[in-house]
């Protein structure tokens, strides 16, 4: 066999140069991608499992079409490095979600490859037939806009409101499903189980070449017998084929293709872009594929800190985080309280709902990728006067706000939502940042804020928020674990108040802010300043007692890790009008929280000094 012409990656024209390549050599250049992958998401951290399943994907899908003039929308977008290695970034892939280095997420101001933002799940079908759809009423009639969705992304809502919409477009529109099996971890759904059933077809398009085949061979019947079986076979097919749900939402259907195959997915890519009608092309890939350790567990590598590529194994082992510590506490209480039901919208592990899961499987309830639908789930769960806690991340209760207030709080429901994530998150950027969720859960009536700052407080608000039945409590936390210093032996779900003689100023704040609060206090009063402090634990509604006594200072400081529009320090200011508000005034781009906290002014040092300035200008 010839030797294959080893193409250099790095000396690349990318993507162009893709099409000049055989597919020997771009087999190769899938299993160097592959390295690149493996070696830096083991020093960054990142999505690895999602990416490893998407070489080959990728390499045929910029092989056949010529981006950016055709279009393509990442769902979640935490599957697209190879994509971005594919189109001009391979030199700065090693900065993926580092400080100032590229996102782990599409962002269009970072490549103009980078057809649309992306982060949260199942928004790719209805961006991608907006761009079409644009394509098209500027007469663009040769170029596609493409939707890259996993089969956990297709279990979100949005998606079937794309899907519905663009299966009767006359639109470039071409829709990609993954089919891995996978959400983060095992899909669910009656959609999964139905995707699956489409995957089976593989199999029966393997068996069709091989029964053709044999009758190839076999002479004098072979050629009747094989017509006969073909027309029952068409029979067969016809109904697998046309029983697809995408047919007859109205798309052309190609597939099941191998997403490992890269002259199969090309050709079915290539049979896609010669439709000028919707197509909806189903892929199969492995997750993890190529990395022993990703395809034995893709659960565990799909979202992970650095590891040693050898075994697999994390540099850093979580101990407690307060995911966990809500986790276990959840399930102590389930233990008394048989009505208490855990939800979560596809991130069982993320939010530490595995030990109810495991304990009380009979209430544990995992609805997908689908936020929305939780929360009116958890509602028509508290109207039969069960008790949901809702554990969700908070930029992706987000999408639920509408169903907070028209399926919750109307009906005066008492559920519990557990806003994990709240706050600064760090590596995954603006659309993952929690900051929002004090903006939006302020404006629901019947809704009660707690902000702990620590595991025992953690676990007194968690008790609060199941017992008070009178309408919804939230709890927030942060990422990650706790690393309060002080001390915490007397938890309390309202406030600490801590007074000294001769102090001028009280600095506010709640949640994981008050550790570095504390220690910007010992450095004030090193420098001769004194202050007093509240930490909020029920931030809201409004303390009426924390109001008089903001009422008594000359100046009020409160620092708040969430957006200053509709924030708890804008409802005190607007009360005390000695209140100054430092809060976050915009989105916030990926890096080390720590970092991150310290630009926006508050990791201890800047809070003092924002201190000892504010009191020098009074
Ligand atoms: C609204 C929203 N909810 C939850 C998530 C968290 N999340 C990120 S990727 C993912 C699973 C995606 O599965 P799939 O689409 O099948 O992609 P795969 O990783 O299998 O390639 C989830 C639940 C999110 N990004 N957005
Ligand atoms: C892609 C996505 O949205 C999730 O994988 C998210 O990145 C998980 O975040 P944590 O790492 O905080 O669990
Ligand atoms: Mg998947």
């Amino acid at each position: 066999m010839s030797e294959i012409k080893k193409p250099d990656i790095y000396k690349m024209n990318l993507p162009a140069d893709l099409k000049k390549l055989s597919t020997a050599q771009c087999e190769e250049l899938c299993g160097d991608i592959r390295k690149i992958l493996i070696d830096t998401v083991s020093k960054n951290g990142g999505h690895l499992a999602s990416n490893l399943g998407t070489v080959e994907l990728t390499m045929a899908i910029h092989r056949v079409f010529e981006s950016p003039k055709d279009k393509i929308v990442w769902d979640v977008g935490h599957q697209a490095y190879t994509h971005k290695i594919l189109t001009g970034r391979l030199k700065e892939f090693k900065t993926l979600r580092q400080e100032n280095g590229i996102s782990g997420f599409c962002r269009p101001d970072e490549s103009v490859h980078d057809a649309f933002i992306s982060g949260h799940s199942s928004t790719s079908v209805s961006a991608a037939l907006g761009i079409a759809t644009a394509m098209k009423l500027s007469g663009d009639k040769t170029h596609h806009a493409i939707a890259v969705v996993g089969d956990g992304a297709s279990t979100g809502g949005e998606l079937y409101e794309g899907l519905n919409n663009a299966g009767k477009s006359d639109t470039n529109i071409i829709v990609i499903l993954n089919y891995n099996e996978m959400s983060i971890s095992k899909n669910v759904g009656g959609m999964a189980k139905y995707l699956s059933s489409m995957r089976t077809k593989e199999s029966y398009q393997r068996t069709k070449g091989k029964v053709e085949r044999i009758l190839d061979k076999t002479p004098v019947i072979g050629k009747p017998v094989k017509n006969a079986v073909r027309n029952s076979k068409n029979a067969v097919k016809n109904m697998i084929l046309h029983s697809t749900m995408f047919e007859d939402l109205g798309f052309h259907y190609i597939g099941p293709i191998d997403g490992h195959n890269l002259e199969e997915l090309e050709q079915g890519l290539m049979a896609a872009k010669a439709v000028n009608k919707p197509v909806f092309v189903h892929v199969n890939t492995i997750k993890g594929k190529g990395y022993a350790p990703a395809e034995a567990n893709p659960g565990e590598f799909h979202g992970v800190g650095s590891f040693e590529i050898k075994t697999g194994n994390p540099d850093v082992v979580l101990s407690d985080s307060f995911s966990s510590i809500m986790g276990k506490e959840l399930c102590e209480m389930g233990e008394k309280n048989k009505r208490l039901c855990a939800v979560t919208a596809a991130m069982k592990y993320g939010t530490g709902l595995q030990y109810f899961a495991k304990r009380f499987p009979e209430r544990f309830f995992d609805v997908g990728i689908a936020e929305e639908h939780a929360v009116t789930f958890c509602a028509g769960l508290a109207s039969m006067n069960y008790v949901p806690v809702f554990a969700v991340y908070s930029s992706f209760l987000q999408r639920s706000y509408d169903q907070l207030i028209h399926d919750m709080a109307i009906g005066g429901c008492h559920a519990v939502i557990c806003v994990d994530r709240a706050g600064i998150v760090g590596d995954d950027g603006e659309t993952h940042q929690g900051i929002f969720d004090v903006s939006f859960l302020t404006s629901v009536p019947n809704m009660r804020i707690y902000s702990p700052s620590n595991y025992d407080e953690l676990r007194l608000c968690l008790h609060k928020a199941v017992e008070d039945d009178s309408g919804i409590c939230a709890v927030r936390y942060p990422r990650g674990r706790d690393q309060s210093l002080y001390d915490t032996s007397d938890p309390v779900s309202t406030y600490v108040y801590r007074h000294i003689e001769g102090a001028k100023v009280l600095l506010v704040t709640y949640g994981r802010l008050a550790n570095d609060l504390f220690t910007a206090i010992e450095i004030l009063r090193n420098r001769d300043i004194k202050c007093d402090v509240i930490k909020l634990v029920n931030i809201f509604p409004i303390d009426n007692e924390v109001v008089d006594i903001m009422s008594a200072y000359d100046a009020v400081l409160f620092f708040e890790e969430a957006y200053y529009c509709g924030s708890i320090s804008e409802k005190y200011a607007s009360i005390c009008p000695n209140v100054a508000q430092f809060a976050i005034d915009g989105f916030v781009k990926h890096g080390k929280c720590d970092v991150l906290l310290d630009e926006l002014g508050f990791s201890a040092e800047k809070m003092a000094d924002t201190v000892e300035g504010f009191l020098k200008d009074e």
